[in-house]
């Protein structure tokens, strides 16, 4: 019999994560799974029982959760050459892998997509010894997003990032920064460095719109020190998804990425306070096999 892992964060979904846990629990259950839900307390409890669920060549992992829930549980996977197919039923406030594979954002349809057996193999990004599957940021930048309280996350999405930006810009907010890629250097003062594996970062998805998750790229671009009119320019091709073809960025397709700086930074990834700089970056190609509706 196939067996199945649901990882159920209940601190997320607005108190309703167990009741989802429960449907998602007996739809496998009908379709012949043997199903166990396991439910996190704590920071790093998703990575722990995936790698358990590695060990145990479980079928399939389902993350009941937000980001952070999915990002943990990723984590897991790290370095297994036995990883179980995975499934999605976003309960956060933002969700950006699940826009980026089109599972649909309500908790209910997510969790009839258990009935697929479509899977599509997605890319995985890598930064130094942990996973990510979204985007790494740097810079004061991106020091500053990771300050932005959860319930500005929920009410204005992308745009609470945004806010905490400007606040950031009236102070003296680049740095030198040295990015290595592919045999090229790029050195100067930027802002903000960004590493995105989809279009889709901080629920806002013209980031990148042409990036896919399978498309084998890590997406960067480096916002380069400009004065605030022009940066006031930076943001505005960033909602016209057009960030690309700025002047005031430099922007590039990488499958490895070092980047460090002349002074103390904190990266931030997926969402939440990461490792110090300096930080290898990789593209892990098709490393996870995520369910996704059918034809998509
Ligand atoms: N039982 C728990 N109570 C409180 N926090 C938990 C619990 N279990 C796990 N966590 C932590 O909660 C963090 C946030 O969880 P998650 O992202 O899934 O939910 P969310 O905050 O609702 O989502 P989002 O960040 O998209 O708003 C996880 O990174 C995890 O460390």
């Amino acid at each position: 019999m196939k067996q199945a892992l649901i990882i159920l964060n209940p601190s997320s979904g607005k108190e309703k994560a167990r009741t989802y846990g429960e449907q998602a629990s007996r739809l496998l259950e009908d379709i012949g799974y043997t199903v166990a839900v396991k439910e996190t307390q704590k920071e790093f409890d998703a990575t722990s029982f995936c790698i358990e669920a590695c060990e145990k060549k479980i079928d399939l992992v389902v993350s009941l959760g937000g980001d952070g829930t999915l990002h943990e549980t990723i984590n897991g996977m790290i370095d297994q050459t036995y990883r179980p197919k995975l499934a999605v039923i976003p309960l956060g406030t933002v969700n950006d892998f699940a826009r980026a594979l089109h599972i649909p954002l309500q908790p209910e349809k997510a969790i009839d997509m258990l009935r697929s057996t479509t899977t599509r193999r997605a890319d995985i990004g890598r930064i130094n010894d942990q996973l990510f599957i979204n985007v790494v940021a740097a810079g004061q930048l991106a020091t500053s997003l990771s300050e932005v309280p959860s319930e500005d996350k929920s009410k204005l999405g992308f745009f609470a990032y945004v806010k905490e930006g400007i606040k950031t810009f009236a102070g003296d907010a680049s740095c030198t920064m040295s990015v290595e890629y592919d045999e090229q250097t790029w050195e100067g003062r930027a802002l903000l460095f960004i590493a995105a594996l989809t279009n889709s970062v901080g629920g806002f998805e013209q980031l990148a719109p042409s990036a896919e998750i399978d498309d084998g790229y890590l997406h960067c671009f480096i916002i380069q020190d400009t004065n605030l009119l022009n940066t006031a320019a930076v943001g505005t091709s960033l909602l016209a998804g057009t960030l690309e073809h700025s002047k005031y960025v430099h922007a590039f397709k990488a499958k490895r990425v070092h980047v460090s700086a002349e002074s103390e930074l904190t990266t931030n990834v997926d969402g939440e306070s990461g490792m110090s700089l300096p930080v290898t970056i990789e593209l892990v190609p098709s490393y996870i096999d995520v369910l996704v509706p059918l034809n998509k």
